[in-house]
């Protein structure tokens, strides 16, 4: 059978409807699509509704594509119903391996051959998921962040056994559905951006239980501090603008011996030649042809919109400055 070219797609399906699988149906009717949910909950439809018309004034106000609307969505009474016409499938049951095993292995087998299926799963493997399906070959992982109609990156990877071919056409599909797209080449557990957000939430969870600063304390250190930053210039260009005009090399070079204390305790990688110009070459590949001057004055003016943003602008917060 032909398989829908992804920029023809019109009608999605999306297994589980809670809070990511919910999400990921307010954005997919958003951008104009139909929308097909199933979920074995009982009170499923009247949640998932409910989290729709949340999310809706949020969508209304960032723009909603032409002929977008709730009355698009259809939630049905079975997993095959669901799949029976479906062009994209997304799932979103509980992370819980053999349910993820057995319910990909239903989908597979309730879906029209050579559709794609996609798991949101947060950290399993798609390998470690893919193992009791049939035609594995298109059963891929898209891990969006909460909420998904307003976070814009998925990052997607396949298993072992998932075609090339899925994977091209999911990152195509979800750059025309309006999402930002990390296409992974490898497996990683937890990805890249959770691998990144678990490493925060491990120290954050021992200086709490070591009584080391308090639940707010590491709240504030992020959203006032490098949060900010991190909205528009990830870790790695901002932190090569510690290094001054000197950028990442000069950064590493300087920092490097006391930063690693911290890092022992973390098991981390040998700061080698090697990882230096790893990190001293990303970041100039990042940086493209922007110098040091143009990221600094780029960060400052980020720096001022997400203040003005979220109302922290001085004048803005509540009593004024
Ligand atoms: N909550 C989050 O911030 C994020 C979660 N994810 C992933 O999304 C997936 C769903 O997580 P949440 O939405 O947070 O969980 P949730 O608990 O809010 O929703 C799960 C839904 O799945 C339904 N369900 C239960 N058994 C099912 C089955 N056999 N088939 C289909 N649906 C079934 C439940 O009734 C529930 O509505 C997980 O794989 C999770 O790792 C990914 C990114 C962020
Ligand atoms: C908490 N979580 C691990 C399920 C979070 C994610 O997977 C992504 C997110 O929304 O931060």
């Amino acid at each position: 059978m032909m398989i829908t070219a992804p920029t023809d797609v019109r009608r999605i399906t999306c297994v589980g409807a809670g809070v990511i699988g919910g999400g990921w149906v307010a954005h997919f009717l958003a951008r104009g699509y139909d929308v097909t949910a199933w979920d074995p909950a009982e009170d499923a439809e009247e949640k998932l509704r409910r989290l729709v018309d949340a999310a809706w004034p949020a969508l209304t106000q960032l723009g909603l594509a032409e002929g977008a609307s709730r009355e698009r969505l259809t939630v049905v009474g079975t997993l095959e119903e669901a799949c029976a016409e479906a062009q994209f499938v997304q799932e979103s049951a509980p992370e819980k391996l053999e349910l993820k095993r057995s319910l990909l292995a239903q989908l597979d087998a309730a879906t029209p051959a050579g559709v794609v299926i996609a798991s949101s799963t947060s950290g399993y493997p798609m390998t470690d998921m893919q193992t009791e399906a049939v035609t594995p070959g298109r059963l891929l992982v898209g891990h969006p962040f909460n909420p998904p109609y307003l976070i814009p990156l998925v990052e997607v990877v396949g298993g072992e056994a998932t075609d090339e071919a899925a994977v091209a056409w999911a990152s195509e599909f979800y750059e025309v559905a309006g999402k930002s797209v990390i296409t992974m080449e490898r497996e990683l557990p937890g990805f890249i951006a959770n691998r990144l957000q678990e490493a925060l939430w491990r120290e954050a969870l021992h200086m709490v239980a070591n009584g080391e600063a308090t639940v707010k304390e590491i709240d504030d250190s992020i959203t006032e501090g490098p949060g900010l930053r991190w909205a528009f210039m990830g870790p790695c260009l901002t932190f090569a603008l510690a290094g001054g005009e000197g950028g990442m090399g000069h950064m590493l070079d300087h920092f490097g011996p006391s930063l690693k204390s911290p890092w022992t305790r973390l098991e981390a990688p040998e700061l080698d030649k090697a990882l230096r110009d790893a990190m001293v070459d990303g970041c100039d590949e990042a940086a493209g042809d922007r110098t040091i001057a143009d990221l600094v004055a780029e960060r400052d003016q980020g720096v001022i919109d997400v203040l003005r943003a979220t109302g922290r602008l001085p004048g803005q917060r509540e009593g004024g400055q």
